[in-house]
């Protein structure tokens, strides 16, 4: 006799070969991009127990189409120095799924970015998009441009002729970019511009993150930062947890770091390190949040010249070893991959209560596992750091409506998504058998609205 449980075990063991025999096929199609299998492996086992409950997904071939971009765009970016010289870099745009929205997704200038990291974050961006509650599909873009020690005449010449190119593939309805790693309101300044002029329009839809005298939205330079916190405040009152008195760390000092330590302090917690590329600072009196800003934003320097205005404080080379920092809260901020095994090891032994995303897959697997399995809260990226891309959202809303909203509401709506992001991923972890776990709880949630609307969009 057939018994339920028979059938249920028959159900994820059909899901689950569906699911290998799908990254499969990535890994053969899209040899060699790493990150991009790490994304996509990490999403599919996630979504196992959806189609063993749900086998529509796999009639109607949900997963194959999904990780498959609509279009990806590479093209040459040249553009000359202040030497005179002639310089190309590349550039990308993923338009990886529009079945809910147009196309929205961050730009990254960095030498590291290649097809790969472009997929993977234009991967993540599907669903977290989908989880804003949000009118808007994924997509990612970048170059592998390194904007350090450039001056500010380069990078205009390099934005000009990054957006010369990438004009023809986007539009306030079509794919709306926004900024990432090296990429702030002046690059998009810098867009917008060549954007306008090109096309004889006035069209502030197209991009997102604009300075605020041209369209752009107030709160969404801090979005991003101020999300992270409000998920980990909710995360951390829903178990009887409490943000003030908590020690942090943070690792980056970019726009997430900076914006994430500022709300962090506001509601109460003791930032007590933070990082960029050349290193980490440790200051047990509490990171001075003004001193950073001005060496960050304004001056463009390096973290370790805090030592020389807060002398008590101490700057460390080897910025990998900021999750040594005994804290209750590390909130991951600077770039993928930054936490492996080891490091959530160091973390766990240290007392660590939450960890929470504000970079992209900051966290790799071995790592994810191993605070799931020492009942660490854990906010996974694309629920925790959503709050850029709603805010994004909330600013083409305005550009589409010709007005802007005071801050006050751009920040209330901000909190309430991420409220609403966080209670959507507990409800799902529940209702697939994963009770706590926020990781596959946000995967689920958000595959499930992009999943109904491509199957009923027909197959296209
Ligand atoms: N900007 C947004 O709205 C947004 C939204 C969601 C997610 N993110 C993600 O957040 C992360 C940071 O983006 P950002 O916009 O703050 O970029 P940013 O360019 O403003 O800042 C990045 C920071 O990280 C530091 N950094 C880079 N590599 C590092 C390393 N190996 N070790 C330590 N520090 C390092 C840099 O020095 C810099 O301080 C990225 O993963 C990005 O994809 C950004």
């Amino acid at each position: 006799m057939i018994t339920t449980q028979k059938v249920k075990d028959d159900a994820v063991q059909h899901a689950s070969d569906y699911v290998n025999t799908v990254f499969q096929k990535i890994e053969e199609r899209n040899p060699g991009e790493i990150e991009f299998h790490q994304a996509a492996k990490h999403i599919f086992s996630a979504l196992i127990p959806v189609f063993a409950k749900n086998p529509k997904y796999i009639k109607n071939g949900v997963l194959e189409r999904i990780s498959e971009p609509e279009r990806f765009i590479t093209f040459r970016v040249p553009w000359v120095d202040d030497n005179g010289n002639v310089q190309v870099n590349r550039g990308f745009r993923v338009q990886f799924n529009s079945s809910i929205g147009p196309y929205k997704g961050g730009t990254r200038f960095h030498p590291t970015v290649n097809a790969s990291i472009i997929k993977f974050l234009g991967f993540e961006q599907i669903f977290k998009n989908a989880l804003t509650g949000q009118p808007i599909g994924g997509g990612k873009g970048g170059a592998d441009f390194n904007p350090k020690g450039k001056s500010n005449n380069e990078i205009m010449r390099f934005c000009q002729s990054y957006m010369t190119e990438l004009a023809n593939y986007i539009g306030p309805n079509v794919d709306i970019p926004a900024g990432d790693i090296g990429v702030g309101a002046r690059e998009i300044g810098f867009m917008f511009g060549q954007y306008k002029r090109m096309r004889g329009t006035y069209e502030p839809g197209v991009l997102t993150g604009k300075d605020v005298r041209f369209g752009g939205s107030l709160v969404r330079p801090e979005a991003t930062g101020y999300g992270l916190i409000y998920f980990v405040d909710d995360m951390m009152q829903d178990h009887g947890l409490h943000l003030k008195g908590s020690k942090v760390v943070v690792s980056g000092a970019g726009n997430v770091a900076i914006y994430a330590m500022e709300k962090a302090m506001e509601l109460g917690a003791k930032v007590i390190a933070c990082s960029d590329s050349t290193g980490y600072i440790y200051d047990e009196k509490g990171i001075h949040i003004e001193t950073i800003k001005r060496l960050k934003l304004d001056e463009d320097g390096v973290i370790s010249t805090y030592i020389d205005i807060h002398p008590h404080a101490s700057f460390h080379q080897n910025g990998e070893e900021i999750w040594t920092v005994p804290c209750d809260i590390a909130l991951p901020c600077a770039t993928q991959n930054e936490i492996d095994a080891d490091a959530a090891r160091v973390l766990i032994k240290n007392g660590i209560k939450v960890v929470a995303e504000g970079a992209n897959m900051p966290s790799n697997q071995e790592a994810i596992d191993l605070f799931n399995e020492s009942h660490i809260l854990f906010g996974p990226a694309k629920a925790a750091n959503a709050g850029g891309v709603a805010v994004s959202a909330l600013e083409m809303a305005q550009n589409s409506m010709k007005l802007s909203w005071p801050f006050e509401k751009v920040d209330a709506k901000l909190h309430e998504i991420m409220l609403n992001i966080y209670r959507n991923s507990v409800s799902a972890a529940e209702e697939y058998g994963h009770p706590g776990n926020l990781d596959v709880g946000a995967n689920i949630a958000g595959f499930l609205k992009v999943g109904d609307a491509m199957i009923r969009e027909g197959v296209v």
